[in-house]
């Protein structure tokens, strides 16, 4: 199937959480990563997030340097990259952040379990993809957004969509930024929740990078599929 090139990128502590058991947003980034991030951002065709992302943090998902936003204008793009937000319900508030900042185009993806008139709604503020049973069809989803001319889609988070990603095998590389704190609990979100594989189904990575960023390190992996 024809899809862009997608990675995920998201921070965890070194036990491996997103964030806090009361899926409260930690900081688990210095201000070196999240240049990084940016420079990532910046340079995606897309960046996508699941719903539990936007009800916890209310993100912005916006290109937050001027310098990088001038320069993608020069280069005739929007000053950020298409905003991405995997929702089956349709349940994000239309005064949600993702509506309020910064230009460039929206899409909310929903299942058709999501109500008619919360997507007539959400029409007015976004391109609504509708795709999928009771949750997202994520490869229809990919296939679509590279109909689209999305060649690069960047995936931020949280842990359940990073599994939904990875359990259907759409991802090819995988960068973690493993933070200098220990956050705990066993019902914290980790990088990748959701069923989890059986070992069969283990999936493989091929080391990319290590490298040293103040007091974290950020690992990226190149995904190789099924070890078993
Ligand atoms: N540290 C980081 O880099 C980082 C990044 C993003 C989010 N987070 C944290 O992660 C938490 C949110 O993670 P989460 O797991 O609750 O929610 P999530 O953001 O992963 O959204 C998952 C939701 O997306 C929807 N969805 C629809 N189709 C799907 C599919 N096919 N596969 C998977 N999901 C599908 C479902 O409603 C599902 O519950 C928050 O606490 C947030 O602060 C941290
Ligand atoms: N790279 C990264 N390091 C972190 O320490 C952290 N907590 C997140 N979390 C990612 C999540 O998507 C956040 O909600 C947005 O990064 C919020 O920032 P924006 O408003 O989008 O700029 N991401």
């Amino acid at each position: 199937m024809d899809r862009p090139f997608i990675f995920i990128n998201s921070a965890m502590s070194a036990d491996g959480k997103l964030s806090t058991k009361e899926r409260k947003q930690v900081k688990i980034s210095g201000k070196l990563d999240f240049e990084r991030v940016d420079e990532l951002r910046a340079q995606a065709d897309a960046i996508m997030v699941g719903i539990g992302t936007v009800l916890a943090d209310d993100p912005s998902l916006t290109v937050k340097s001027p310098e990088r936003k001038a320069a993608r204008k020069i280069a005739g793009k929007n000053e950020n990259p298409v905003r991405i937000i995997v929702d089956s319900a349709a349940r994000i508030p239309l005064d949600a952040d993702i509506f309020k900042k910064g230009e460039g185009l929206r899409i909310i993806a929903v299942s058709n379990s999501a109500p008619a008139e919360k997507i007539k709604s959400l029409g007015e503020k976004a391109l609504v993809i509708k795709t999928g049973d009771l949750k997202v069809d994520l490869g229809g989803l990919v296939a679509k957004l590279k109909e689209m001319g999305i060649n690069t889609l960047m995936v931020e988070g949280g842990a359940t969509l990073n599994w939904g990603m990875l359990s259907v095998g759409l991802v090819d590389e995988v960068y973690t930024f493993v933070g200098n704190l220990i956050i705990g609990g066993k019902t914290a979100p980790t990088f990748v929740d959701g069923e989890g594989f059986t070992e069969a189904e283990l999936s493989g990575l091929e080391l990319l990078s290590a490298e040293k960023i103040e007091e974290g390190i950020l690992l990226r992996w190149k995904v190789k599929g099924k070890i078993n």
